[in-house]
């Protein structure tokens, strides 16, 4: 249903999902037709403080354009005189985050099922010139089927079950974004290799106590496979072909998703099916 004028009147607003810096996200149902969805509020004097005006326009008109199976649907918004909210598909499953904390590590099939989902949905951005979909765990999440979502909308939201080092981490970033230069499309590439040594491993590579050791090991490429969990070699050659230093030499998304590692693991429907 493409209604135009939403307003807070046409939903029902069920529990909070979480809450971010701007505000919070409620589990909610739209009045006539049931249809449950997630509302996400954001308070506009917080968005006028900091001057992000623009940045939401653009991840809105961004989030809007994008219809990919693994992306989450903006479905719509409207505001009110403090409120800006958007109306955004519900994940049934949750936060990936959750379930790789409550796991410790994913098992490699899951993990191939979950870097081969990413990989499809950045290379449908990518074609779309859209780059940087800031991919961390804690912006994932699970449809009812299990199928990986990127949820991000550019904010940082602190959920409850974050790590305390979230606001901030360098875990995730680049060494081209870690040193402040203009980033590409290959720094996706590279999200993906810090995002599967966390899937296998159940922490990111380059974790270190402070913000400066992550830095330096990120700029030196400081990786080390632990002897636990056991993970297959195919794995660990994945993720040093994306783990690169040299943007351009990363392992480009068309040949990620021929990789053995992925061909042998990577469940093809998306859904990591639990019960072979
Ligand atoms: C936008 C959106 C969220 C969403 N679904 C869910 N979001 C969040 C947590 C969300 C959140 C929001 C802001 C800041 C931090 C976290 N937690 C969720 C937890 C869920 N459950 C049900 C499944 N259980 C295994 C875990 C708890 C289900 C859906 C969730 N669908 N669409």
């Amino acid at each position: 249903s493409v209604k135009r004028n939403w307003s807070i009147h046409d939903f029902e607003i069920g529990k909070p999902l979480g809450k971010g810096k701007f505000g919070r996200v409620y589990l909610a149902r739209e009045a006539k037709s049931k249809y449950i969805v997630a509302l996400k509020v954001i308070f506009k004097e917080q968005i006028e403080k900091y001057r992000l005006q623009h940045q939401l326009k653009r991840e809105m008109e961004i989030q809007t354009s994008l219809r990919h199976p693994h992306i989450l649907r903006l479905y719509g918004w409207f505001h009110d005189a403090e409120r800006i909210f958007f109306i955004l598909e519900y994940a049934h499953g949750g936060e990936l985050y959750g379930e790789l904390r409550r796991l410790g590590n994913l098992c490699e099939k899951q993990a191939a099922t979950y870097i081969a989902s990413l990989t499809h949905a950045l290379a449908y951005c990518h074609e779309k010139h859209v780059i940087h979909r800031d991919i961390k765990p804690e912006n994932l999440l699970l449809d009812h089927e299990g199928r990986l979502k990127i949820a991000d909308f550019g904010w940082s939201v602190q959920s409850k079950n974050k790590r305390h080092t979230m606001c901030g981490t360098l875990d995730y970033l680049a060494p081209e974004m870690v040193e402040n230069k203009a980033h590409d499309y290959a720094v996706d590439n590279w999200t993906l290799g810090v995002l599967c040594y966390e899937f296998l491993y159940g922490v990111p590579p380059f974790e270190a106590d402070s913000q400066a050791d992550t830095f330096r090991r990120i700029m030196k490429i400081d990786l080390a496979f632990p002897s636990t969990p056991q993970v297959s070699d195919e794995a660990k050659v994945l993720i040093t072909q994306l783990l690169v230093k040299d943007s351009s030499k990363r392992l480009p998304l068309e040949k990620i998703l021929k990789h053995p590692w992925i061909i042998m693991n990577a469940d093809p429907n998306g859904t990591f099916s639990k019960y072979v």
